[in-house]
């Protein structure tokens, strides 16, 4: 199969790369059924990526609808190493304006629907997940954004992003209460991607684009879909600048990640206990541990 080191997750008006050069589309089938869409393998500065749009193409999929333990598999099939996520977010500081970037360092979980762990069916592992981003990967696309200077757009380095579960925005009551937890920004997907990729040993990093206010701020109406459509398109743009420039600081300097041995401590069942089945489902986390 195709092979690229670092991959591209596109959420919510990201739904192709532009610059992306020689390109294959792959459908990838996994233990856990079909990735959100096919993946697009191309090279982008000068460097093989793969990208994968969340919500599917055309946007058919909810973030509960999800198939978040496929799509970092189909990655991990190809070989990621690096996975960058692009994503909408409401903001919940005055200070983060919509087209402001966030790159987040912690999460909030507020998703009540989601499998979000490779483990199970036999085989328990607890792995650490204090610091849920890569910090090396967030401090590259943070530098990406800052070297490229975009018109009226403030970069917010650390921060936490709530996720919660969707499909409805926040009440007014949520969005008070996830200001006073002191969070940055809200959206509905990047927490599980963020876990699956740990299990998956990939070093994960969100870059968060925003769109709207969320419904607290007094001075602005609640979010609608209608009212952040312009943002959205805005902010991809944005977004393929940052990552393309990621990507190339990515190659120029490669890293070894934490992420990248996650698991070396984290599996309690000794691995000839673990069911056949399970073992050659989840046989691309565990080979090197076998
Ligand atoms: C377009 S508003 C809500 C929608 O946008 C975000 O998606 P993504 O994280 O994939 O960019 C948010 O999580 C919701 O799914
Ligand atoms: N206000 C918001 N809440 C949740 N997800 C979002 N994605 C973009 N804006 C959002």
């Amino acid at each position: 199969m195709t092979q690229a080191k670092i991959g591209i997750i596109g959420g919510s008006g990201l739904y192709k790369m532009e610059a992306l050069k020689d390109v294959e589309e792959v459908q990838v089938d996994t233990p856990f059924g079909p990735p959100s869409d096919a993946l697009i393998v191309g090279t982008l500065a000068g460097a093989k990526v793969a990208f994968l749009a969340r919500h599917g193409r055309n946007h058919t999929l909810l973030p509960s609808e999800l198939p978040f333990r496929a799509n970092i598999y189909a990655m991990k099939q190809l070989g990621v190493e690096y996975l960058i996520s692009a994503s909408a977010v409401g903001s919940l500081k005055e200070e983060a304006k919509p087209l402001d970037m966030v790159v987040p360092d912690q999460f909030i979980d507020r998703t009540k629907n989601r499998v979000s762990t490779f483990f199970g069916e036999g085989i328990v592992a607890h792995i650490a997940f204090g610091d849920p981003i890569c910090q090396q990967l967030a401090n590259v696309v943070a530098d990406a954004v800052a070297s490229l200077n975009l018109d009226g757009v403030n970069l917010h380095r650390g921060g936490t992003y709530v996720c919660m579960e969707g499909p409805a925005f926040s009440t007014k009551a949520e969005s008070h209460l996830y200001r006073s937890w002191g969070a940055t920004v809200i959206g509905m997907t990047n927490l599980p991607e963020a876990k699956l990729a740990r299990e998956a040993e990939i070093a994960y990093t969100t870059l968060a684009l925003v769109t709207d206010y969320d419904c607290w701020h007094p001075d602005h109406d609640s979010v609608t879909v209608e009212m952040i459509i312009d943002n959205l398109q805005r902010n991809a743009v944005n977004a393929q600048k940052v990552i393309q420039e990621t990507v190339r600081r990515i190659t120029e300097n490669p890293f070894v990640s934490e992420a990248h041995s996650a698991l070396k401590y984290a599996i309690l069942t000794p691995l000839d206990k673990v069911p056949t089945t399970t073992k050659e489902n989840l046989s691309l986390l565990l080979k090197k541990y076998l």
